[in-house]
């Protein structure tokens, strides 16, 4: 597949945490720092690490970034060039996603997560990742025995549903809203919600295509570009649950991060804790969706991978030749989330009714993008949506309750 290897178009200027009353500069000079101060109450890190910690949250704000010491990380030199253009400025006036993906490989250089002593693989986010979990336990169940019904109504028609995939696509869509980095597991518990009352909260609704697309060919190979653990894992999971069970896919890759990053985005690690929880669950549905994700994984139906581009900062057209080959394997990329999203348009000012094929005209196969809105970067909207939404809700962009299912073929 002859793909350019850029958006075809001119590119805007990216997000910076200098942008004036911007959900940008809030995070970067408030919302970071929470998040590090966070990673102090939630550990026993030693009284070094901590003030270390802390000074990151000092300089957030107005200072400038830190070099990177060499903590044995695999990708240390990379980072060493990532940086480069970037040394000696202040944190607010580097692009945001740049900032965003280096603050949390900083953690943990800090933590000395890639240094073979006591703190060695020590995830700095695993309390929040795991009371995630815990505080989901009655839509998990909810979740487990509705994709049983529907496997057991494929498996009788003879064919899979494409209703139940959509009512999936539904719940890997607002599985994203539960994003720690942005929420506790514990505010207003929003893995609660009902998928029907939301359908007017989804900007673009492209699951139809998708399960057309999936229709066209058997045997699909379906790539996931997966986002938090936690609740939306578990929306995941049962999404891929039923992709395999019900013959939508023949096999399934999931690729996540190396490293723990963002708070809540999913590694290796995550997803064999998720698999225990759900199959030492009491409930038998639960426990029936473990057992089979435990089946798929054994028989290879379903891939774990992961690799360091999910954790740098290059934008989705920088994606190294090895990742465009894998992916270009693919009959569909689910890629899911806000900070994929935004890695997807490069994290820049893109006029919101650019469309969207236009800038993600680079991939090597199909690409769907399941993104809950949480951060001032759009595109392929229409201009009477938002007239609407301007009115409705001026906090549209970041507020985590409007979604799209946009599809590029
Ligand atoms: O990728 P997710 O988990 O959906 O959202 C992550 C994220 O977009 O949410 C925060 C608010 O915008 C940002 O700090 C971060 O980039």
């Amino acid at each position: 597949m002859n793909k350019p290897q850029i958006p075809n178009l001119p590119l805007p200027a990216p997000l910076v945490g200098s942008d004036a009353g911007s959900f940008t500069e809030f995070t970067v000079t408030q919302r970071m720092p929470d998040i590090a101060r966070r990673v102090i109450r939630e550990n026993s890190f030693t009284s070094e690490i901590n003030q270390s910690l802390e000074k990151l949250a000092l300089e957030l704000p107005s200072g400038y970034l830190q070099p990177l010491t060499n903590d044995s990380g695999v990708d240390f030199n990379d980072w060493e060039k990532y940086l480069e253009p970037y040394k000696n400025q202040r944190w607010v006036d580097v692009p945001w996603f740049f900032a965003e993906t280096y603050f949390y490989r900083l953690i943990l250089n800090i933590t000395n997560y890639f240094q073979s002593e006591k703190w060695q693989g020590v995830d700095p986010f695993l309390l929040q990742k795991e009371q995630g979990l815990e505080a989901s336990i009655d839509p998990i169940i909810s979740l487990c025995t509705q994709v049983q019904e529907w496997l057991d109504e494929s498996i009788k028609a003879g064919k899979p549903s494409k209703s139940s995939l959509i009512a999936l696509l539904y719940f890997a869509l607002w599985g994203n809203r539960v994003d720690l980095s942005l929420w506790s597991a514990f505010e207003d518990d929003r893995s609660s919600f009902n998928i029907q009352t939301q359908l007017s909260n989804i900007l673009v609704d492209e699951s139809f295509a998708v399960t057309k697309l999936l229709t066209k060919y058997p045997n699909n190979r379906i790539d996931f570009v997966v986002d938090n653990a936690g609740f939306e894992l578990i929306c995941d999971l049962c999404l891929v649950d039923f992709l395999l069970g019900s013959g939508f896919a023949n096999q399934v890759y999931l690729h996540l991060k190396p490293h723990p990053t963002f708070v809540s985005d999913a590694m290796i690690k995550d997803v064999h804790y998720t698999q225990d929880f759900l199959e030492q669950c009491s409930h038998p549905q639960v426990q029936a969706l473990g057992q089979r994700l435990t089946q798929n994984l054994t028989s290879g139906r379903l891939v774990l991978t992961e690799d360091y581009f999910w954790t740098s900062p290059l934008t989705f057209w920088e994606i190294p030749k090895s990742l465009t080959d894998e992916l270009g394997k693919s009959n569909l990329i689910v890629v899911k989330g806000d900070a994929n999203y935004r890695r997807l348009l490069g994290d820049r000012y893109w006029n919101f009714t650019t469309k969207f094929a236009d800038i993600v005209s680079y991939l090597p196969a199909p690409m769907v993008a399941l993104r809950t809105l949480k951060s001032e970067v759009a595109a392929g909207l229409k201009a009477e949506v938002l007239e609407e939404l301007a009115i409705a809700d001026p906090k549209w962009l970041t507020n985590g309750q409007w979604g799209v299912i946009q599809l590029v073929d």
